[in-house]
């Protein structure tokens, strides 16, 4: 490879710009992706996740920057990058009209691939998503789920080394994100890089060996999802209370909280452990008090989306006003807080 860049660098990119007019939406970032890894890049709508995706398979150019895929130069090389990536974007290449094996085998003729291998191909692509039994059907007939998975099958026609799935999961319900999680999951087993951009915190806690959180053209923080979550301020209990005089005589038996007068509840600075916690409840029980709800808090991605972005939308699939007593589905570990 002709790069300065390390060849261990499926993605390398330095001072990537790019403007629309006044609107400067990538403002001079740097990306560093090994090989055979997945990456995400976080950020609420209109970010420049989608941008960045286009600039970096070649769709549309940078105002700036040196960027290289797999060693090429973007700008030089555009052919080469083209031969080794492939893309799935937000709008979704299948057509509806002709069968799931028809639209695979269209992407065959694209990649002029010799017609046997391009049939056994498809056969075993379409097997490896579930297809097997609906190619024969027109893709019009596919579940939202199904039409997904065929489009990353097409994708894969051409076997890229690098992936780029522009919010592969978009739309879909828990059952078929998971099932994509473990298709993308078994990707990255068999060396392909992915480059994954999501606005689901959770799916970049799950998938990304290493995540950007994209605000204001710039990256804000970069790391593991562990390392994120090291950076905004530690877990707390939370107690909720629907009785006033309740509330205060938790105030006056537990001292150091933060109090919210008008939720009546109250958060207390926690590690999460079994000793703290134990050390909560028995001066709420020596005072004879009851909480109506009491959550344990560690923070996760959502906490470092919200202080990084200062957003106030929340990107995943909830309102922000959720009840915070609905996060009992969430892990035990992880409680979902909704008010702050
Ligand atoms: N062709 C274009 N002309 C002018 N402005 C554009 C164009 N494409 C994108 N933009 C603007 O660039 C910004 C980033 O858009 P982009 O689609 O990259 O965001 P995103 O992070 O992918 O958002 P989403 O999650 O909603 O898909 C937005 O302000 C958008 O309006």
């Amino acid at each position: 490879m002709t790069t300065s860049t390390s060849p261990a660098l499926a993605i390398a990119a330095t001072g990537l710009r790019k403007a629309y007019g006044n609107n400067t939406v990538l403002d001079g970032i740097d990306l560093a992706v090994p090989e055979g890894t997945i990456f995400s890049m976080l950020g609420p709508n209109g970010a420049g996740k989608t941008t960045a995706v286009k600039i970096l398979s070649t769709l549309i150019s940078a105002d700036a920057g040196d960027l290289r895929v797999g060693g090429h130069d973007l700008a030089a090389d555009p052919q080469s990058v083209r031969a080794m990536i492939g893309v799935t974007g937000q709008f979704s290449a299948v057509d509806g009209l002709i069968t799931g094996e028809e639209n695979m085998l269209l992407m065959v003729d694209l990649h002029h691939l010799p017609r046997r291998e391009g049939h056994r191909a498809t056969a075993e692509l379409l097997e490896r998503f579930d297809l097997t039994e609906a190619a024969r059907k027109p893709a019009v007939t596919y579940s939202g789920g199904m039409k997904r998975r065929l489009d990353l099958a097409m994708t894969l026609v051409g076997s890229p080394r690098v992936i780029f799935l522009d919010e592969p999961t978009t739309g879909l319900d828990p059952r078929s994100r998971h099932n994509m999680w473990g298709i993308i999951r078994e990707l990255v087993s068999d060396g392909v890089t992915v480059f994954l951009t999501t606005q689901y915190l959770e799916e970049a806690d799950q998938l990304a060996d290493h995540i950007a959180v994209l605000h204001e053209g710039k990256i804000a923080a970069r790391g593991t999802a562990d390392e994120l979550k090291r950076l905004v301020p530690g877990g707390h209990v939370r107690l909720r209370f629907s009785d006033p005089a309740t509330y205060e005589a938790a105030i006056l038996a537990l001292g150091q909280v933060t109090r919210d007068d008008e939720a009546l509840s109250l958060q207390i600075p926690s590690d999460g452990s079994q000793r703290e916690l134990r050390s909560i409840l028995d001066r709420l029980d020596s005072a004879a008090i009851e909480a109506d709800v009491l959550t344990l808090h560690t923070p996760d991605l959502d906490d470092v989306f919200f202080a990084l972005t200062g957003s106030t939308v929340r990107p995943a699939e909830q309102p922000a006003d959720q009840p915070a007593d609905q996060s009992a589905a969430r892990p035990a570990d992880q409680p979902k807080e909704t008010v702050r």
